[in-house]
Order: structure tokens, then C-alpha cells, then sequence
């Protein structure tokens, strides 16, 4: 059943049990065009290097042929007198959430095989997600874990080195030593292949280091290859404000009346901006969560794991590396996000690659998506207009076109969002980002020992820590979430202004606000539960208060 879902796979010739997988868990149907230009060049045994567009399957291409091979491997080694599980692959990735994540596909890939996957990320906090390193046979790692961990002679025995996102593995490495070192430990036998969105210097340093003679896949179609007249799957758009803060109104406005709608990821440049994105949002109870370097590996893969079920449909996101852990973290390069279907850039990046690789988390394996650039300056917009002239992908695509929001709307909504921008204040985001570390550390096993053990067993400070309380109580504005009809009253509210420019080959947009009737519904449901909850829960209090109505006879 699962591998006739995967029959457009049949043709490369891959292991049966590598279909069945595909088809049974990866539930992937027919390959995406990088996978259907590596996949034969892997199994034909060559090195390769891979060049193509975010969210393309580029893992995939890569993932299932090295799969195949260990299968034949351990069919041979099988038929000689016994498999041994050593590590035979080894796969490097620029940051522990990549790592995590890479390691996370392998798992659901090996599930039903006879194979294993470890994850190196040299650090301690991610216990329950190692393997034991031995008895696995693909190991993926960063490069500073793995310089750590692989000694010759645990690489003697790898077939194939795969090195992903390989732009960023040499920038983001501590020293080149630390990738030279590794790939020097690899037989020189082993197969190489080099996977990047963006061909630079550091994967030409790359390349000469970990390939001999590789074939390139240069793949520019991430999905629908044929489908040229088909309006484009990634719609750009560009708000031009007047101010920074008038960012903060225009979201509230966007998110609120759902002109932009679905699983919104929103990119700040620092982490205390994003704290103050959340903040603001919190004030109008618009769910969300902040994605940032400040939080432990382990924290920052739930954190996506809650946005990709559904947690919350929100997720604002900070690039930003705080501490010298955090190096080689990004929330916006190689990271799956499930499903984006709008990509905000509140602040925009400092370079055309950060664009292109944030923009890059939406429309991912072929389904389409919106990305929102939001500028407030002439330099912002000349910076933009920059991104798209001279990027040699970017220079590709359609231009933004105008997303302007009628001042009737933003208005209306004015004196709240100014009104909760207030408290958004410096000490509120300082306690915020505190708040979210101490929680961190309270849930974390690891500390709680290890504070336990420092105190010698006393309860005391971790008591101190759970109740100390932040120095600004946040005050909760439940109210905010409605929005009372008169205001909703004027039909200009309504509008929005997006002129399509010349020869924009027809392009539609879906870029509606709700309607008045359906936009306070979820909140008015809402508040309706929590007031019948409320009811019965004093009923039931009433009850239990007076002996004669408790009484059953
Ligand atoms: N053949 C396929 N059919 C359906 N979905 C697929 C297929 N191949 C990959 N995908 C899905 O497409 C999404 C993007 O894949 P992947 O992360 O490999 O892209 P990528 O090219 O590595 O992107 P980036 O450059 O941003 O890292 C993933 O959710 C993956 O599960």
C-alpha cells in the first residue's frame, strides 16, 4: 500500500524498503525536481553538488538515496556473516536545530528499518534525543560536535559524507579547522555531497575540500517545473509605512481584521524586538510565541513543534545569535516550518540572502505563500528594490507589489494599538525575555539537579525561583480581543488598497479582510464558554457550600 503511493519514486531504482517508507512515512507521493535530478546521480555512485531553492526537498534528495545505500550495505554484509551497526554516513549541518530536525526526518525515514540515526550537537541539554553514538549508522551533527565526538577510528568505516547547508557550515563553524579536521577523518573512498540554496566562495572552499569531481545538480524549479503559465506560488508584497512604530498598528490591523491570514511567521531582527511584537500582541490576545537564540535548543525545537500542530498560529522569529551558544543559530535558514502561508519581514534583514532565505519559509514543497515586507524608510525601500535587482534568484521573481492599508482602518484602530504600544516598555520586554528564561530553566531536568545538587539536596532556592515574581505585573486587557461594533460600523473599513501593476500576468490576490460578522465570532464564542465555565463553576461552589444541597437521598 505505502510504496504503491510512492510508485514515481519506482523508477530510480531504489531499494523496496526505501519506497515503502517514503510511501508509508514520509507519505510523499512523487519527487520534486531536485530530488529527480540527484537521486540517479548519488546512486550512480558520483559526488555531487546541489544547488537549489528553499523549501525544494533538497534533504529528501539526498536523505533517501544514502538510505538505499546503507540497505545494500547491510544486505551484503549480512550475506558475509553478520552486519555490525558502525557509523557508515555522516551528515553535517551548520546549527543543533538543523541537527535536531535532519535527525528527526532520518527517524521517521528508518522507522520500520533495520537501521539507526544518532544527532552530535555537542551540547548536553538534548539527552533524551541521542542515540548511543555506536550503534547507529548515520550520525547527523554540527561541525562542533562532531569534531568533538569523531575519532578516526570511529570514520573509518563512513561510505558517505553529506555537508548541508554548506554556505553556512564554514561561516558558522567556530574555526575551518573544525570542518577540515572532520572531513580529513573521512576515507578519502567516501562519497561527498555538498547541498546549498545559495553558491558562494565558502561552498567553492567547500567544494574543493569534500568533492572530487563532482557532478552538479543545478535545479532552479523548486516544484511546479512545467507549470510556467501558472500564477506564481511566492505573491511579494511591500507596506510602506511612515514610522517604526506605525509597524506595530499596521500588524494589529492586518492580523486582526485577517487581511493577512493563516500560520504567520513574523521576522524581527533583534530578540528584544521580537519580545516587544509579543507583548503587543499578547495586550490583544492574539496568540503567539517567540522563537529566539535565548532559549535552549531543545525549547526552540518544541516551540516549533507546538507552532507546527497548531498550537498557535503566530510565530515571531529572531535571527539574532545572544549568546556565543547560540552561534550557528537561524530561525530562517534550512528550518521546516509546516505550512507557513504568510512570511512577515517587520524588520527587513540587513542582505538580499537573510530575504531570500526568511521569504524561503513559506511555499515550501510546492504548496504557495505570501511574503510581506514592511519598509518605513526611503533607505529601506532603495534597500529592497536593491534585494531584487541584483540577487541573482531574487532579480527572478516579480517585484513587491504596494500593500497599502486605507486610513480609515488604521484609524480606527489607532488610539488601541498606541495604547497598548505603552506598555510595551523596555523593563516590560527585559521581564518578558526573563520570564521565558527562568520558565526554561525551571522546566529544565538538567538545572534543577544540578541546582539541587549545589545545595546539597535544599529545596530552598528552587522554591525562591519558581515563586519570585517580575518586577511589572503584565495587566491583562481581555477586553482588547473584542472589537465593539461601533467600530466596525464604517464599510471603509473594509478596503484595502493593492493596485496591480502593469503587466502583472493577471495575478488575482485573496487579500481580504474577514467580513464584520465573522470577525469577533471566535472571540464572542470564546468569551461565552468562559462565562457558562465561570456559571457552572459557581453553581457547583454554591452547591457544595450548602449541606442540604449536597445531600442525596
Ligand atoms: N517529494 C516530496 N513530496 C512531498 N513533500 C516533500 C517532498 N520532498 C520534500 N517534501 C517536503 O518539502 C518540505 C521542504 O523540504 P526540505 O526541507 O528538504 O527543503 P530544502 O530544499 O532543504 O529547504 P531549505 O533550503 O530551506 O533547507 C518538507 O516539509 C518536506 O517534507
Amino acid at each position: 500500500m505505502g510504496a504503491s503511493k510512492a510508485t514515481a519514486f519506482t523508477r530510480f531504482g531504489l531499494d523496496a524498503r526505501v519506497l515503502e517508507a517514503v510511501g508509508a512515512q514520509l507519505r510523499w507521493r512523487a519527487p520534486s525536481p531536485v530530488q529527480e535530478a540527484v537521486i540517479p546521480a548519488v546512486l550512480a555512485g558520483k559526488d555531487v553538488l546541489v544547488n537549489a531553492p528553499t523549501g525544494s526537498g533538497k534533504t529528501g534528495a539526498y536523505a533517501l538515496p544514502l538510505v538505499h545505500r546503507l540497505l545494500q550495505l547491510y544486505d551484503s554484509e549480512n550475506a558475509r556473516g553478520g552486519w555490525v551497526e558502525r557509523t557508515r554516513a555522516l551528515v553535517v549541518v551548520p546549527s543543533q536545530d538543523l541537527a535536531i530536525q535532519h535527525g528527526r526526518i532520518f527517524e521517521v525515514l528508518l522507522k520500520q528499518l533495520p537501521l539507526h540515526c544518532c544527532v552530535i550537537t555537542g551540547s548536553g541539554d538534548n539527552k533524551s534525543l541521542l542515540n548511543t553514538w555506536t550503534d547507529a549508522s548515520i550520525c547527523v551533527g554540527t561541525p562542533a560536535g562532531l569534531a568533538d565526538c569523531l575519532s578516526s577510528e570511529r570514520a573509518a568505516n563512513i561510505v558517505l559524507l553529506v555537508i548541508d547547508e554548506a554556505d553556512l557550515v564554514l561561516t558558522f563553524a567556530k574555526s575551518t579547522t573544525q570542518v577540515q579536521s572532520i572531513v580529513q577523518r573521512v576515507p578519502a573512498t567516501a562519497q561527498g555531497i555538498l547541498v546549498s540554496a545559495t553558491l558562494d566562495e565558502e561552498v567553492e572552499a567547500l567544494r574543493a575540500l569534500a568533492l572530487h569531481q563532482p557532478e552538479t545538480c543545478r535545479v532552479e524549479a523548486s516544484w511546479d517545473a512545467q507549470a510556467s503559465a501558472k500564477p506564481q506560488r511566492v505573491q511579494y508584497w511591500v507596506s510602506r509605512l511612515s514610522s517604526p512604530d506605525e509597524r506595530y498598528l499596521w500588524l494589529y490591523v492586518v492580523l486582526r481584521l485577517r487581511i493577512l491570514q493563516g500560520r504567520i511567521l513574523v521576522f524581527v531582527n533583534s530578540v528584544p524586538g521580537a519580545y516587544r511584537v509579543k507583548l503587543f500582541l499578547d495586550r490583544f490576545s492574539l496568540r503567539c510565541a517567540v522563537l529566539n537564540a535565548d532559549l535552549p535548543v531543545t525549547s526552540r525545537h518544541h516551540c516549533l513543534q507546538q507552532f507546527d500542530a497548531g498550537v498557535f498560529d503566530i510565530l515571531i522569529a529572531s535571527d539574532e545569535a545572544t549568546t556565543a551558544k547560540a552561534t550557528g543559530y537561524s530561525a530562517s535558514r534550512g528550518l521546516d516550518f509546516r505550512h507557513v502561508d504568510v512570511v512577515i519581514h517587520f524588520d527587513l534583514p540587513a542582505d538580499a540572502e537573510s530575504f531570500l532565505h526568511r521569504s524561503g519559509r513559506t511555499a515550501r514543497a510546492g504548496r504557495h505563500g505570501k511574503v510581506v515586507a514592511v519598509v518605513t524608510s526611503d533607505d529601506e525601500s532603495g534597500r529592497l528594490e536593491q534585494f531584487f535587482g541584483e540577487h541573482p534568484r531574487l532579480s527572478t521573481y516579480e517585484r513587491p507589489r504596494p500593500l497599502a492599508i486605507r486610513n480609515e482602518s488604521m484609524e480606527t484602530f489607532r488610539y488601541r494599538a498606541e495604547d497598548a504600544l505603552c506598555a510595551c516598555t523596555l523593563l516590560a520586554v527585559r521581564e518578558a525575555r526573563v520570564q521565558a528564561l527562568r520558565d526554561e530553566m525551571l522546566r529544565s531536568r538538567v538545572f534543577r539537579e544540578a541546582l539541587l545538587a549545589a545545595r546539597d539536596g535544599d529545596h530552598a532556592d528552587l522554591e525562591v525561583l519558581s515563586h519570585d515574581r517580575p518586577l511589572v505585573r503584565r495587566r491583562l486587557a481581555a477586553h482588547l480581543a473584542h472589537i465593539p461594533d461601533y467600530m466596525l460600523k464604517d464599510d471603509r473599513l473594509w478596503q484595502v488598497f493593492v493596485p496591480e501593476i502593469a503587466n502583472a500576468s493577471g495575478s488575482r490576490t485573496d487579500l481580504k479582510p474577514a467580513t464584520p460578522d465573522d470577525l469577533n465570532l471566535p472571540v464572542v464564542n470564546r468569551i461565552k464558554r468562559k462565562h457558562r465555565s465561570k456559571l457552572a463553576h459557581r453553581a457547583s461552589r454554591q452547591r457544595s457550600a450548602e449541606p442540604l444541597k449536597r445531600l442525596r437521598l
